[in-house]
């Protein structure tokens, strides 16, 4: 369930190749999408090989883990903003079936409901994106939040604002709260690979190891999933024990 990759560039090449497998053998495919720096590399490497094999992506549908709240699409932090310039807007996606929580929406515990719906209705997520929080968030579900959690609105914990605070000028703009799929959304999802790189991930992942199942490691719940990978690369994996090391690289 551990594969260990030399760089981000290597797990980039690997989920791309991945993805374009799943969308040729079913071009109407559900994809779980997640943001953040540990995405950049792959969304590059997927736009690349896209253009480059003529994939068809025109009958995908899409589902954003998350969004904050207060932050409209033009705001540039926004994860749909994000999702627009890595992704949406290179490829030719039915931009109507890209589905991410609307940040400035009026009543956003009624849409989270209705967000969950949708997915459900969309026949579940056929492969789901997942990157970590230092605290072993996925999505914005932080530690303790319910296995049995469907779409809900989120406070932030200071640990994730402070994390995600350089992408901002200053802590005071990052967003207090947020949208998240629940982590039974995202257990519900038929593949999910989880993407970890960097030093900074090295601590949690060997965390999430070592862990037993446990809500107060949302991540952990992963490696209940019958079909799931947690890629790293090496920086990521530093603290795993070497002689447990499964590598699909090469
Ligand atoms: O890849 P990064 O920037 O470290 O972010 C990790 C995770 O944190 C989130 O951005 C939420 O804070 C997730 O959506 C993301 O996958």
């Amino acid at each position: 369930m551990f594969y260990v990759f030399s760089n981000p560039q290597a797990i980039a090449e690997h989920v791309s190749e991945l993805l374009i497998a799943q969308i040729q053998k079913k071009n109407d495919s559900v994809l779980g999408l997640a943001t953040g720096s540990t995405m950049e590399p792959v969304y590059e490497k997927l736009c690349e090989q896209v253009a480059r094999l003529n994939v068809d992506v025109s009958g995908l549908t899409t589902f954003n883990l998350d969004e904050y709240i207060g932050l409209g699409s033009d705001h540039p932090q926004s994860y749909r903003y994000y999702m627009r310039q890595h992704l949406f807007n290179r490829l030719a996606f039915a931009q109507h079936r890209t589905f991410l929580p609307d940040g400035l929406c009026a009543d956003p515990v009624k849409q989270c409901e209705q967000y969950s719906g949708q997915i459900q209705q969309a026949g579940h997520i056929d492969v789901q994106l997942l990157g970590i929080g230092n605290n072993g968030h996925i999505g914005f579900n932080e530690p303790g939040t319910s296995f049995g959690s469907r779409t809900h609105v989120v406070p932030l914990t200071e640990q994730t604002r402070i994390d995600n605070s350089r992408f901002f000028d200053s802590l005071d703009e990052v967003p207090t709260k947020a949208i998240t799929l629940g982590l039974q959304d995202i257990m519900e999802s038929k593949q999910i690979i989880l993407i970890a790189t960097g030093t900074n991930k090295a601590q949690i992942m060997a965390e999430l190891y070592e862990s037993p199942v446990t809500e107060q490691l949302p991540a952990s719940v992963v490696k209940s999933h019958p079909n799931a990978m947690i890629l790293l690369d090496e920086q990521a994996a530093q603290f795993l024990p070497a002689e447990w090391r499964d590598t699909l690289e090469s």
